[in-house]
């Protein structure tokens, strides 16, 4: 089994979730299996390495799942992007939309500085709302960013097309389309 296989074997589908009309894709089953996490892990950090990267940032909830270890991995720092309100510091803000409703994202402004190439590590792209959200934040804190790597991208949603604009050629590369 190639490891495109076992992670694409390992993501559940759950029809009308969490509102009817969403396929939405369930990694939790991924997670519990060291071999696919493993395996995940280890692809994610080699793309940040490949990209030159020197932080990381993971998108909360399922992003820092994802972003944390990669991060070890990769021996590069971690920077959390938190839903508004819960980051104790200074920070930027940037409002979204997603695939299923609005949102507020935040980064503590010193957490980034110029010289930063910053990865943005997800679990899904959708629409890309929170991808670009992200790389604004990157952006007005002063950095670079060196990509955006997700698990998985939902290639029946326009999140791609949405990004390439504001990547500046930045790449962005999904492990799976689905
Ligand atoms: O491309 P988009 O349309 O922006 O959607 C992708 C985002 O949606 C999900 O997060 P969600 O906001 O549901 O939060 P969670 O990680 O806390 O479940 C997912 O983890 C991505 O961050
Ligand atoms: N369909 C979906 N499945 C899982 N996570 C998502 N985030 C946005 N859309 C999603």
């Amino acid at each position: 089994m190639t490891v495109t296989e076992l992670l694409l074997s390992r993501i559940r589908d759950v029809p009308d979730y969490p509102k009817p009309g969403v396929l939405f894709k369930d990694i939790t089953p991924l997670l519990a299996d060291p071999e696919a996490f493993t395996a995940l892990t280890d692809a994610l950090a080699g793309l940040c390495s490949a990209h030159g990267a020197t932080k990381i940032v993971g998108l909360e909830a399922r992003g820092f799942i994802l972003a944390a270890p990669v991060a070890v991995r990769a021996g590069l720092g971690f920077v959390p992007v938190r839903k508004a309100g819960k980051l104790p510091g200074a920070t930027l803000s940037q409002a979204y939309e997603l695939e299923y409703g609005t949102a507020e994202i935040e980064i503590h402004a010193e957490d980034l500085a110029a010289g930063d190439r910053v990865m943005v590590i997800d679990d899904v792209l959708a629409t890309g709302g929170t991808a670009e959200a992200s790389i604004e934040l990157i952006r007005r804190a002063g950095a670079e960013v060196a990509g955006v790597a997700v698990l998985m991208e939902l290639g029946f949603l326009p999140g791609r097309a949405r990004l390439e604009p504001v990547l500046n050629g930045a790449p962005l590369n999904a492990l799976i389309t689905v």
